[in-house]
């Protein structure tokens, strides 16, 4: 069959131009034959249409076992058949005759059903009907949640209208503007995000909507939700309400609020899996884990590990995670190629990204909730869930990313023991068969070390680990189910530590809730304190009254009514307790109604809209950077008047020995608490009494240094005197006494001769550097190294190595101290025990 007509993908690259064939003489017969052709074509597409259109009301789902039992135009079959579509699933079997027939339509049917045909084939229908040309401009608005999504809508659309003539446009985000800018007026079908179409309302000159036939909602009910709900709720002002709607979802949306934005005309609801046993396929079997956070690493890789020759889907709550996590196993190399897929990589990465892992019959992708919904990867063997998922929903989309179209799969969840309850609740109550399985830990591989290596190696990756610990974090912060998720609830030091982290990285969200909570608690407590104060004060006068006025106290009434206050009080107690309680949970719900902006639908008995988040990934995260960025930074002058005004003392030191004592500066304190003990109370602001009292401290330090010197310099005589008295010992036993006497008399003559009848020690032992400084800071003057060095101590810079230092010289004092007592006979130890014996025997 000769191919005459062609779709033209505008945006996909396919827009090709006419050539001018029609010049000259030859050219005008060649017009006039043509536009007889195209007579007689437009007299034959009449005809088909209006075939089509009389056979709408004979359309009968029962009878339908193929694509060509639909009353549907040539070029959609050919579409259908090209691209190997013959039999109808169920959804499209009762979807696609509603629709043509005009209906507005709300589909919902499992994950993998085949939802996207059933909507696609009634928009090529829609205008192949009204004989729609790119002149006609924008007909058919087919707007995904995701990129991704609206890319694969794309590509199924491209081989499906192949036979068509209309112009088609992908618009999303992350491609050029300027590109679609020029394109748009003449698309007729474009496929979208919704930020993207609303920028190009906004923003393209000639851009409208006012002849818009058909408009469909893919991922309904994520459209309709409140992440979405400022664009949409702007697109749906700018399309006409004179047009058809189609909303298709695996968990479609009944609320009547959301439907009643979209003026919907009679929607028909078409569930085709309402009255099944179960809302997941049944060819996915599903099964849950309920293990640690800091397990959960461990339990990835072995699964990992183990499952190589598997196709498998890992998702995580944020984006952060997914680099993280992603960029460790790339580094350790589990034996499979693994690819990541989150909404901080650019567009080109995430195509690449996403068509990769469709090409790949073995691979792992790690990815956030961007790849959750309506991604049609083929054949992926695991979908496992790291995080717990925001609500049973959106654990039936990623789950729904196996077993697609009559292949089976499997889906894993892993839960925290604080998620677990409530969890399997939410799913057990939408109809998900789930089963809980134990995990063999003889199985369980350790990165442990791997991971803490790595970081403590490698900044970037320690980086990369405290952001995905706050991106977690953060997420299950937001959660808006707090029976599910409760972020006080977690071991944050061992889910540090299991990401690679020496020390866990400050929370500064979780403190400021904390600290928000706190006060709101204490508050409370100060305000029952009160009561019970004035209700004591108050029984306190009646009792006075009563003594003076005993009928009052004698009254049944007044009785009666302080067992009443006695209750009420405790009431009050309690309920300003239950309340102290609720307005805790208001206060986090209120700070996740900020971030959120939740609305509830009263009317929905169904419980089929979710409370969602505001944009998965980035946006939360963001605002929150954000708001920790817009305070505005302090000055360290700022800070100083701060403390000034505070009278808060800074720059103090306090040491503390073993037992937790603290140790007195017994070098300073004399001397500086004696001159400016008054200046300690400024906190060490005044620079010029700072100063001086570096000064005095400094002319305090150098005498105690030189006393110190002549102590050890005293100390190495003695020793050294004592050396020789041994060695003369040996030699001659009945000068002992003599040489005693000459240690204790140090300074002597007689010490001073017998120092002079000493080998030079330095010929023996080699001169020591200690000794030459000592030796020099005696003889020296303020112009020396030494002095300098001593400026340095001495200086505020740096006071732990002032600590360090003078640890160090009582280090040494303690060495020579030591060497003073032990002899060195230069025998080894069992020498040394015999010498001691025979010496005592003698
Ligand atoms: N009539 C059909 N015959 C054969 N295969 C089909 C048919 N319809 C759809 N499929 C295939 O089934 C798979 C799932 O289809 P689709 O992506 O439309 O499912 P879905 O219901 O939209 O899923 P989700 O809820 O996850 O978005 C696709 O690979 C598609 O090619």
């Amino acid at each position: 069959m000769k191919k005459n007509t062609n779709t033209r993908f505008l945006f996909g690259g396919q827009d090709r131009p006419r050539k001018d064939n029609f010049k000259g003489r030859s050219g005008e017969k060649r017009k006039k034959q043509l536009l007889s052709i195209k007579e007689r074509k437009v007299d034959a597409l009449d005809k088909e249409i209006a075939d089509i259109r009389s056979r709408y009301s004979q359309i009968e789902t029962s009878k339908i076992s193929s694509f060509t039992d639909f009353p549907l135009s040539k070029r959609t079959l050919e579409g259908l058949r090209i691209a190997k579509f013959a039999t109808p699933t169920d959804i499209q079997r009762e979807a696609i005759g509603l629709a043509l027939k005009g209906n507005d339509v709300l589909g919902a049917a499992k994950t993998g059903s085949g939802k996207t045909l059933a909507f696609l084939i009634p928009v090529l229908e829609c205008l192949f009907r009204e004989k729609w040309s790119h002149m006609d401009g924008l007909g058919a608005l087919i707007i995904s949640p995701t990129r991704e999504l609206a890319y694969q809508t794309f590509e199924v659309l491209k081989r499906v209208g192949n036979r068509h003539d209309f112009s088609a446009g992908l618009v999303i985000g992350g491609k050029h503007l300027r590109e679609e800018t020029v394109r748009l007026n003449r698309t007729n079908i474009v496929i979208c995000t919704p930020g993207r179409l609303l920028q190009h309302m906004d923003e393209t000159f000639n851009f409208t909507a006012d002849s818009l036939q058909i408009l469909v909602l893919d991922e309904a009910d994520r459209i309709l939700d409140m992440g979405f709900a400022q664009s949409m709720n702007a697109i749906i002002e700018n399309l006409p309400s004179e047009r058809q709607t189609l909303l298709f979802s695996a968990t479609q949306t009944k609320s009547i609020k959301d439907l009643a934005r979209l003026s919907l005309n009679n929607p028909v609801y078409v569930s085709v899996h309402e009255n099944a046993a179960h809302s997941t396929p049944t060819q996915l079997e599903q099964s849950y884990i309920v293990c640690e956070l800091h397990d959960k690493m461990n339990i990835l890789w072995s699964f990992v590990k183990n499952h190589l020759k598997s196709k498998v889907l890992i998702f995580m709550s944020s984006c952060k995670q997914v680099k993280f996590i992603f960029e460790c196993f790339r580094r350790f190399r589990p034996g499979v190629t693994v690819l990541c897929l989150h909404g901080g990589m650019n567009q080109l990465k995430r195509v690449a990204a996403y068509r990769e892992f469709c090409r790949k019959k073995h691979a792992v992708l790690f990815a956030t909730d961007i790849a959750a919904r309506g991604l049609d990867f083929p054949a992926v063997n695991w979908v496992i869930q790291m995080d717990c998922p925001e609500d049973a929903n959106t654990y039936i989309h990623r789950a729904g990313r196996t077993a697609r179209y009559e292949k089976g799969g499997e889906a894993m969840l892993l839960l925290l023991p604080s998620e677990e309850e409530a969890m399997v609740q939410h799913l057990k109550d939408k109809k998900i068969p789930i089963e809980c399985i134990k995990v063999n830990s003889k199985k369980i591989w350790s990165i442990q070390n791997k991971l803490e290596s790595n970081c403590a190696a490698d900044p970037s990756l320690k980086e990369m680990a405290q952001r995905a610990f706050l991106g977690y974090l953060r997420s299950v912060f937001l959660m808006s189910d707090k029976k599910v998720f409760n972020v006080h609830k977690l071991d944050i030091e061992e889910y540090s530590r299991s990401l690679g982290l020496a020390i866990a990285p400050k929370v500064r969200f979780l403190k400021r809730d904390q600290k928000r909570l706190e006060e709101k608690a204490a508050k409370i407590k100060k305000k029952i304190k009160d009561k019970q104060v004035e209700e004591y004060e108050s029984d306190d006068l009646s009792e006075s009254e009563s003594r003076l006025n005993p009928k009052i106290a004698s009254g049944s009434e007044s009785g009666s009514e302080s067992d009443e206050d006695i209750d009420s009080e405790n009431d009050s107690d309690q309920s300003e307790q239950s309340e102290s309680e609720n307005k805790n949970s208001h206060v986090t719900e209120n700070k996740s109604n900020q971030e959120m902006n939740f609305d509830v639908d009263e009317d929905d008995v169904d419980d089929l809209f979710t409370v969602k988040r505001v944009e998965l990934e980035d946006d939360s995260e963001e605002e929150l950077e954000k708001s920790e960025k817009l305070e505005k930074p302090k000055s360290k002058a700022a800070l100083a008047k701060k403390l000034q005004k505070q009278k808060i003392t800074v720059n103090t030191k306090i040491q503390f020995d073993e037992e937790g004592e603290e140790i007195e500066n017994k070098m300073k304190k004399p001397v500086v608490k004696k001159t400016f003990e008054d200046d300690e109370d400024e906190g060490g602001i005044n620079i010029q009494v700072a100063r001086q009292r570096m000064m005095e401290e400094d002319k305090f330090d150098k005498q105690l240094f030189r006393e110190r010197i002549k102590q050890k310099h005293k100390e190495e005589r003695i020793k050294k005197k004592e050396k020789m008295r041994e060695k003369n010992k040996k030699k001659d036993d009945d000068d002992d006494d003599d040489q005693e006497e000459g240690v204790e008399l140090e300074g002597t003559e007689d010490t001073d001769q017998l120092i002079a009848e000493l080998p030079d020690p330095d010929k023996i032992y080699g001169r020591e550097s200690g000794e030459e400084d000592d030796s020099e800071e005696e003889e020296s003057d303020d112009e020396s190294p030494r002095k300098k060095a001593k400026i340095d101590f001495d200086s505020d810079e740096d006071s732990e190595s002032e600590y360090n230092s003078e640890k160090d010289s009582s280090e040494n004092e303690e060495d020579s101290d030591g060497d003073s007592v032990t002899m060195d006979t230069g025998l080894t130890i069992e020498g040394d025990e015999e010498l001691a014996l025979k010496l005592l025997k003698s």
